[in-house]
């Protein structure tokens, strides 16, 4: 996840591959109460890993049912509707609606000496509607705070289920969806669950009917008004169980498929056309707007169809979340598209419609809002823009998309890591799926003397940017490492030996790691006398060769902070910025002494500025690639200057070089 500032989209040109998109929230935690309650063991797929899932598992193992997980994958030991630890028992339900509402309906009918609780937004979410209806039903609640909100005690229930069970539907559809699901663990004979008033989020309750088919309870419907359990219901695990992906989720990648996915399709992988979910008709939607869309059981391909794509005036009412991948849409079609009915986007994380007519617009467009529907036409003459995103993972999700526009200007999405509420990974999926020309993927680079701290100072930008990081030195610090290792004298006599090791080298870096051919060497790298060698290596034309493609590699989305010698010369000559790094020879021997103290290096003041010395001849007399500025590198003396300032002085001068600073 990027949890940066801002994250910059540099202008993306097409798409191509396969993402794989999360479990949805509200199938896996309907899934996972489901499997606990049911007769024997489920082993649920693809289950979603975030904070609302797991405060289900564990409120599910306190319970006393089996629960093993192992990655996507959790294995569940259903309880057959006997309660295993009936309590005392105090469950922390954080903040998710999806495991409070259904878990108080079981544990109500079912009986017990529970508390259910969660954090301070918990308790200011109602949940009195259902109370009232499982009241009404014989069970046991009481109010420990705030009537009609958590935290409640449950207790032994003395049910009563001859009447309808009657359940406000207009608030939250998820009252009745609890109730679906508690009930079948005490349908001796039919229970009938009525309706009141209009119920809303049907396409959510249809989930909840499909889900409990597939756990052998079928519902009879009458309308939306009427639900009667059968008597003899019970719940029977299905064995195996797939949650499917999150096809508002899907949404993005769909567009991205219809805007983009020019030579092959775009794979979308979890979620088919069949899916239960209401926001798979984004489909239809996009399909109007000229996508080309072909459906698979449990994937989705989706390429560009019509272009430009093709403006619509829809009712939008059926899939009011993945309609805002329509506005963004609208920014590449044909004229003016109009979403309609969408009043409910005003009450939402935030008001969705004022939200998306002032970011829309930053970008260029001309855009209409009323109360219930909003208007977009293209722009005329695209705008780079900084995208509020009003702490709404969808916000943030559906203008990455502005990134594609035909023009190229920059898109920056402000505190992206807003997505972790449904797609914690989401701009990584994007950056995996998109393409763009290499020149437009930015670099920034840092080149130096020894101990100017280039390292630091590069690390830091890039943890700042949600960039990329190439250590240059670290590879022939590798190369000098593995040429000792093979016996090898680091000298022109060896140069072609050693460079044929450069180009094989069996590398990987996780995290701070490196690791050659399986072991950790990243402190083995890291000595005076590793430097040296690398110094040493770094002479030879070939070794220098041999190692261009590799870190020319690191250039991915969304940006990457080179540092080394060379990074602004020779390797990323192209480089919107570069930095050449010095500070005086006193200065850095004090640092790389401090900083080989601290790590419990025994080192001498005066023979490390001997050797840095005797290192920056050599780097700067080499014949190929010397320690040099780059013609256009701005120069940074950070003498006198703190890690802090340095960094600080040079996102400045990024910044600068970016167009959004009066966008
Ligand atoms: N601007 C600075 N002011 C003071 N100390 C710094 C500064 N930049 C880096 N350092 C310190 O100097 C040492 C060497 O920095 P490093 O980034 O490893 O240099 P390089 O990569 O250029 O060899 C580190 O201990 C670092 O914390
Ligand atoms: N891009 C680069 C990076 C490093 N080198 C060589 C020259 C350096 O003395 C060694 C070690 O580089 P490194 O950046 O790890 O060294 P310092 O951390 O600056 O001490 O590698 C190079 O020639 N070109």
């Amino acid at each position: 996840m990027f949890s940066t500032e801002f994250l910059d989209l540099p202008p993306l040109q097409t798409a191509a591959g396969t993402v794989h998109l999360p479990g949805s929230k509200s199938i896996s935690n309907r899934v996972l109460l489901l499997a606990a309650l049911s007769a024997g063991r489920t082993t649920v797929h693809d289950l979603l890993d975030s904070d609302d899932t797991r405060v289900m598992l564990d409120a599910l193992r306190q319970l006393g049912c089996g629960v093993k997980r192992s990655g996507s994958t959790a294995h569940i030991t259903g309880l057959d509707g006997r309660i295993a630890a009936p309590g005392p028992l105090k469950l922390f339900l954080g903040n998710a609606g999806t495991a409070m509402r259904p878990l108080t309906a079981a544990l109500a009918v079912l009986g017990g000496d529970f508390e259910l609780d969660g954090v301070p937004r918990m308790r200011e979410r109602p949940i009195g509607d259902l109370v009232d209806a499982l009241r009404q039903l014989g069970c046991s609640i009481e109010d420990l705070g705030q009537p009609g909100y958590p935290p409640l005690r449950i207790g032994r229930p003395q049910l009563r289920l001859d009447a309808p069970i009657r359940v406000r539907g207009d608030v939250s559809s998820q009252f009745l969806t609890a109730l679906l699901l508690a009930l079948p663990l005490v349908a001796r004979q039919d229970i009938v669950i009525e309706v009141v008033g209009e119920l809303i989020s049907k396409p959510y309750v249809e989930i909840t009917l499909s889900l409990l088919a597939r756990f052998g309870v079928a519902v009879r419907r009458e309308g939306w008004q009427r639900f009667t359990l059968p008597a003899g219901s019970r719940l029977q695990s299905p064995g195996e169980i797939h949650v499917e992906a999150d096809a508002s989720s899907a949404s993005y990648f769909i567009a991205l498929g219809a805007i983009a996915a020019t030579a092959a399709p775009l794979r979308i992988e979890g979620v088919g056309e069949s899916s239960i979910q209401g926001d798979i008709r984004f489909i239809d939607a996009a399909r109007q707007m000229g996508a080309e869309v072909t459906s698979f059981a449990n994937a989705l391909e989706v390429r560009r169809g019509a272009w430009p794509l093709k403006a619509i005036d829809l009712d939008c009412n059926h899939i009011p979340d993945a309609a805002m991948t329509l506005a963004v849409m609208a920014l590449y079609a044909d004229g003016t598209t109009t979403l309609r009915n969408i009043a409910s986007w005003r009450v939402k994380e935030t008001d969705r419609i004022a939200a998306m007519a002032i970011e829309l617009r930053k970008l260029g467009a001309q855009v209409e809002e009323g109360a219930d529907f909003l208007r977009v036409a293209p722009p005329a003459r695209w705008r780079p823009a900084a995208i509020h995103t009003y702490d709404d993972h969808r916000v943030a999700m559906c203008f990455s998309l502005a990134a594609f526009n035909p023009a190229g200007v920059h898109v920056r999405i402000l505190d992206p890591r807003c997505v972790g509420k449904t797609f914690p990974d989401y701009f990584e999926a994007l950056f995996d799926t998109a393409r763009t020309d290499t020149p437009h993927i930015p670099v920034i680079c840092v080149d130096g003397p020894t101990a100017s701290g280039k390292g630091t100072l590069a690390s830091q930008l890039a943890q700042t940017l949600g960039y990329h990081y190439l250590d240059s030195g670290a590879l022939y610090r590798i190369t000098g490492l593995a040429a000792r290792r093979a016996g090898l004298a680091l000298d022109t006599a060896h140069e072609q030996s050693i460079a044929r090791l450069a180009a094989t080298l069996p590398v990987r870096f996780e995290g701070e790691r490196v690791i050659l051919g399986g072991e950790d060497v990243s402190e083995a790298i890291r000595s005076e006398a590793a430097g040296m060698d690398a110094s040493q290596v770094s002479a030879l034309p070939s070794v220098r060769s041999a190692l261009v493609e590799l870190q020319q590699s690191f250039r991915r989305l969304p940006g990457l902070v080179a540092d080394g010698r060379d990074m602004g010369t020779v390797i990323f000559p192209d480089a919107p910025l570069k930095v050449f790094l010095t500070a005086s020879a006193a200065r850095r021997a004090e640092r790389r002494h401090k900083q080989l103290i601290s790590k419990g290096i025994p080192a001498k003041i005066d023979v490390l500025r001997a050797d840095l010395e005797a290192r920056d001849a050599r780097d700067t007399q080499r014949a190929v690639a010397p320690l040099k500025p780059a013609q256009d590198a701005l120069l940074l003396d950070n003498s006198d200057q703190g890690i802090a300032e340095s960094v600080a002085q040079v996102l400045g001068w990024w910044e600068d070089k970016q167009s959004f600073r009066h966008a």
